[in-house]
């Protein structure tokens, strides 16, 4: 994506300055957090044992950033400005991502994850300013490497005061997506509270969007909890799995609309000529898209 050249709040040479920064970071694929994991997607746990292969997705509960309270800005997530460039919009958003998947992560592997800051752009959207934020990273085991996965942040400007309780531009926003096509598959999905807790736990992430009520309504302008973009991604993804007895080799996905807690959901998905359309459809409406090829 070419910088954009429009005008703006952002100083965007600066924020620039960031791409190509690099982290690496290590952690281990425990049997407790496989367990975790798969009792708040609502599956029987089991007994994960050394060598098992662990679900698709765990990565993204792997070496989360450990700052220190202090460390924190308002918003629950790390002061920005340390590997993620100082963008002072203050929403931030997961907008989506690619995930190649190369091999499986197995319990007790020990997993390295390297990250590369490819991009920051500004954009004029329907809902305002946003600013861009790519970060490439590639999981890798003792065996080699498991996954490469695109993931694009976005940040957006203060929600209008009026939008505190009603849909706001969020409503505009909706109003705009696309209507859901018909589904071949449907099933139903329930994104209550209790799960979008147990899923910050899991991710180590501490953005109050997903368990502050108040901050939610008050700060960000948006009318409940709002749905954790990985949560719906991991979802779709175990979706296609399912519905195609194996996992895509790449996944694509993007978020278009926030989906908010309580609200009635579904998981759907068509066929295409080499794979699936999914989404997750919330009061009809789809917040996550994802193409998924095998
Ligand atoms: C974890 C975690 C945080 C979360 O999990 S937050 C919850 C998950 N994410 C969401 O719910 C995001 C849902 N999406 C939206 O709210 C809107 O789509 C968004 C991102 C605010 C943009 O809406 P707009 O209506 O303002 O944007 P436009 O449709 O007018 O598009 C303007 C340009 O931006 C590009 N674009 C739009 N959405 C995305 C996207 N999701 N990914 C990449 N690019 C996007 C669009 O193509 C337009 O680009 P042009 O070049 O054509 O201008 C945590 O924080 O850790």
């Amino acid at each position: 994506m070419p910088p954009s050249t429009a005008a703006g709040t952002l100083d965007l040479e600066h924020l620039r300055e960031w791409i190509g920064r690099s982290e690496t970071v290590r952690d281990i694929v425990t049997p407790h957090l496989v367990a975790a994991f798969r009792a708040t997607l609502d599956v029987e746990p089991g007994t994960p044992k050394p060598g098992d292969e662990a679900p698709a997705a765990i990565h993204w509960c792997l070496a989360p950033a450990t700052v220190p309270m202090s460390g924190l800005g308002p918003d629950g997530h790390p002061s920005r400005g340390g590997f993620l460039p100082p963008v002072p919009l203050p929403r931030r958003m997961w907008a989506g991502g690619r995930l190649e998947l190369e091999g499986p992560l197995l319990v007790g592997d020990e997993v390295e994850r390297r990250s590369l800051v490819r991009d920051v752009v500004r954009k004029e959207g329907r809902t305002g300013e946003l600013c861009f934020v790519t970060v490439d990273h590639e999981i890798s085991t003792s065996r080699g490497r498991a996954i490469r996965e695109r993931q694009d942040l976005v940040y957006r400007e203060a929600a209008p005061k009026t939008a505190s309780t009603s849909r706001g531009p969020e409503g505009a926003a909706a109003k705009a997506s696309q209507e859901a096509p018909q589904s071949d598959e449907q099933k139903p999905v329930t994104a209550d509270s209790v799960r979008l807790f147990r899923y910050s736990a899991l991710t180590f992430n501490g953005h109050r969007i997903h368990y502050d009520r108040r901050y939610c309504i008050e700060e960000e302008g948006y009318p409940g909890l709002v749905v954790h973009g990985p949560l719906q991604a991991t979802w779709l993804l175990h979706y296609a799995a399912e519905l195609k007895g194996k996992l895509p080799k790449t996944f694509d996905f993007r978020g278009v609309k926030p989906f908010f807690d309580g609200i009635p959901a579904t998981l759907n998905a068509t066929k295409k000529d080499d794979g699936l359309s999914l989404w997750v459809a919330a009061d009809g409406a789809p917040t996550m898209q994802a193409t998924a090829a095998w």
